[in-house]
């Protein structure tokens, strides 16, 4: 490798107030977000939540309406060795078919200074090595999408952005890319990754970024995430105000619905609220177990407004950063 232009920690890619309006579409809307070095970071929104058009603004492929986008502190645009800085893969269907694996390679290799050598060990590395002399064209997704990887990985770069790279994959690519995946922030890139769904990325990524809409709903670590879909339950009282008191001094995270009328309890169960309640002497109209799973969650924060189903939203939730 080739000295690098900015010390090994600063692959951080910052994006701050950044937008996109299309005409009327505003497909990305004052978005700012911090992905940070040796981290596998998920990005995640329903089709259409403006996830490519932040990746293309980042990469300096689509002109924000306003906002910046940085990379190690500068755009993209002024890196004096973008394919030696940030490996990206935006599609995988743009490879010429009549070329073989290995050789789509080497067209590349000379861009990002690579040896033949390095193609070769690429291909091996994302497990296309049986395939490498195989056209492209007879290729399966999950192989174009191990070929992207490679293509990206030719630079030896810090930063690596990946959209949606678990289509295609089958359950043991799907397992092999999480592994690979947290082998290359180990090493301390970063490594940005889309999906449109969170069961796919929730056991590979240490941080999560959620937009719809285009703007963020949520960016924490994954263990914030977890935390969110604890156990939650739901209790309805004339004393609501005593209810809550009770509680708190029972150790349980508590809040009060805005209508003042539902108790929400986190961190225990049903019998134990109950049999608290009941040796203060506390009147309980309602006890329901309300807890969601991981996927519900996710379902709830990307929901439109207003949607009857799934927007009851978190007493007192706002998006927040990340903070990892
Ligand atoms: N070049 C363009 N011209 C007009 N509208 C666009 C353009 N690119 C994206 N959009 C619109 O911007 C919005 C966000 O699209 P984008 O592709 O960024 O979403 P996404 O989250 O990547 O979706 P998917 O998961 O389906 O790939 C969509 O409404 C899309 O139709």
């Amino acid at each position: 490798m080739e000295p690098t232009e900015h010390p090994p920690s600063d692959g951080t890619v910052t994006v701050r107030s950044l937008t996109k309006h299309f005409g009327t579409v505003r497909a990305v809307h004052d978005l700012s977000l911090d992905v940070l070095p040796g981290r596998v970071t998920g990005f995640l929104g329903p089709n259409g939540s403006g996830k490519t058009t932040t990746l293309r603004m980042i990469l300096g492929l689509t002109t924000p309406t306003s906002g910046t986008a940085t990379i190690g502190g500068v755009p993209y645009a002024t890196l004096r060795q973008p394919l030696r800085t940030v490996g990206a893969a935006l599609e995988a269907t743009s490879f010429h078919p009549g070329r073989t694996g290995l050789d789509h390679l080497r067209t590349y290799a000379p861009l990002a200074g690579a040896t033949d050598q390095r193609c070769r060990d690429l291909g091996d590395l994302v497990g296309l090595s049986a395939a490498g002399n195989r056209r492209v064209g007879g290729y399966s997704l999950g192989m174009r999408q191990r070929l992207a990887l490679a293509t990206t990985l030719l630079g030896d770069p810090r930063v690596l952005l990946l959209d949606e790279p678990a289509n295609g994959l089958d359950p043991e690519g799907i397992r092999w890319l999480r592994g690979f995946l947290r082998h290359l922030a180990s090493e301390g890139r970063t490594v940005l990754v889309s999906s449109h769904m969170l069961s796919e990325i929730q056991q590979s990524v240490d941080d999560v970024v959620i937009i719809a809409r285009g703007q963020l709903v949520h960016a924490s670590p994954m263990a914030g995430l977890d935390a969110l879909s604890a156990p939650r339950i739901h209790l309805t009282s004339p004393d609501t105000d005593a209810l809550a008191a009770l509680v708190k001094l029972q150790g349980w995270d508590v809040e009060t619905t805005d209508d003042g009328r539902t108790v929400v309890v986190r961190g225990t169960t049903t019998s134990q609220v109950g049999s608290a309640a009941h040796a203060a002497g506390l009147e309980v109209h309602g006890l329901t177990d309300r807890s969601e799973n991981l996927e519900d969650l996710f379902l709830r924060m990307i929901a439109p407004p207003g949607d009857p189903v799934l927007d009851h939203r978190e007493p007192g939730s706002t998006p927040t950063g990340v903070d990892a």
